[in-house]
């Protein structure tokens, strides 16, 4: 069938489709035939534990790697065919710090704003947008090394809205931090999506980050176990919870979606 990419097949089509896609590191497939979607509007958690493939597809989705087998589309815009296209319409939030520490918040944002063509005036106007009624807007001029390492992610993931894109990957976004930067880094990217439309893929091995009103991408050993609504996969499993069908699905302890203590 021709594919259909008239304005409103491409309007309508979801966030992030994946079909069909592999990658092997040498003998070791990381990734095995992935297939799955993010609606558009939706709060997509991909669940799996470490070694799932998680930061491989967000390799792939980000251009980092080529994508060999398969295909990725974002907002129906082919990543292999249209990469300008389709990168325009992401942000990305990578497990590794990127802030420059030397450089002030403001600057740190200002620059990714201008590489996305926007004017001083327009990231001063949406830096004030994002950060309205936080206690970062009066830390912007400060060098970003003054921030803790919870601040530190708030901000990268205010770079990563700045340019308005349609779909933004999170990748273990809150690996590392105290239990109440977490809760307010969640509850953040929530409330971004609800006000904004945005679409997101987070990728978590922690189940305490599944919200009952999610979407779901069970990834384990470079597969997808299950996608969908909460409900109808912990239906699905004939679970008690969420936590209990993602057990049932990867055959793995409890213990290892478990948050890590820290205070
Ligand atoms: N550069 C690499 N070379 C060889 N193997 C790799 C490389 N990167 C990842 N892998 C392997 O690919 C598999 C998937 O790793 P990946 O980092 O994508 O998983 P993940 O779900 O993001 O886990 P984590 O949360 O630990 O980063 C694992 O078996 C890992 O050991």
């Amino acid at each position: 069938m021709t594919p259909d990419f008239s304005a409103e097949a491409l309007a309508a089509a979801p966030a992030l489709a994946v079909r069909g896609v592999s990658h092997s590191y040498g003998d070791r497939k990381a990734l095995d035939s992935v297939s799955f979607t993010v609606p558009q509007g939706s709060f997509t958690a991909l669940l799996g534990p470490n070694g799932a493939g998680k930061s491989t597809l967000f390799s792939l989705v980000t251009r980092l790697f080529n994508v060999r087998d398969g295909e990725i589309r974002i907002l129906g815009r082919r990543l292999n065919e249209e990469p300008g296209e389709a990168l325009r319409r992401l942000g990305v939030v990578f497990q590794a710090r990127t802030l420059d520490l030397d450089l002030s918040i403001r600057q740190n944002l200002n620059y990714h704003a201008a590489l996305h063509g926007m004017t001083g005036t327009e990231a001063s106007r949406r830096i004030a947008e994002i950060l309205e009624g936080s206690d970062l807007m009066d830390r912007l001029g400060e060098k970003a090394r003054s921030l803790s390492g919870g601040q530190l992610r708030r901000i990268e993931i205010v770079r990563a809205f700045m340019h308005r894109p349609r779909l933004i990957l999170l990748d273990e976004p809150t690996v590392g931090l105290d239990i109440r930067s977490r809760a307010e880094i969640v509850s953040e990217v929530r409330r971004l999506v609800k006000e904004e439309g945005v679409s997101v893929l987070w990728a978590t091995h922690l189940i305490d980050e599944i919200d009952e009103t999610d979407r779901i991408v069970v990834l384990h050993h470079g597969k997808v176990l299950a996608e969908g609504n909460v409900p109808d996969i912990v239906a699905a499993e004939s679970a008690g919870s969420i936590r209990d069908a993602f057990t049932r699905l990867t055959g793995l302890a409890k213990s290892t979606v478990e948050p890590e203590m820290a205070s």
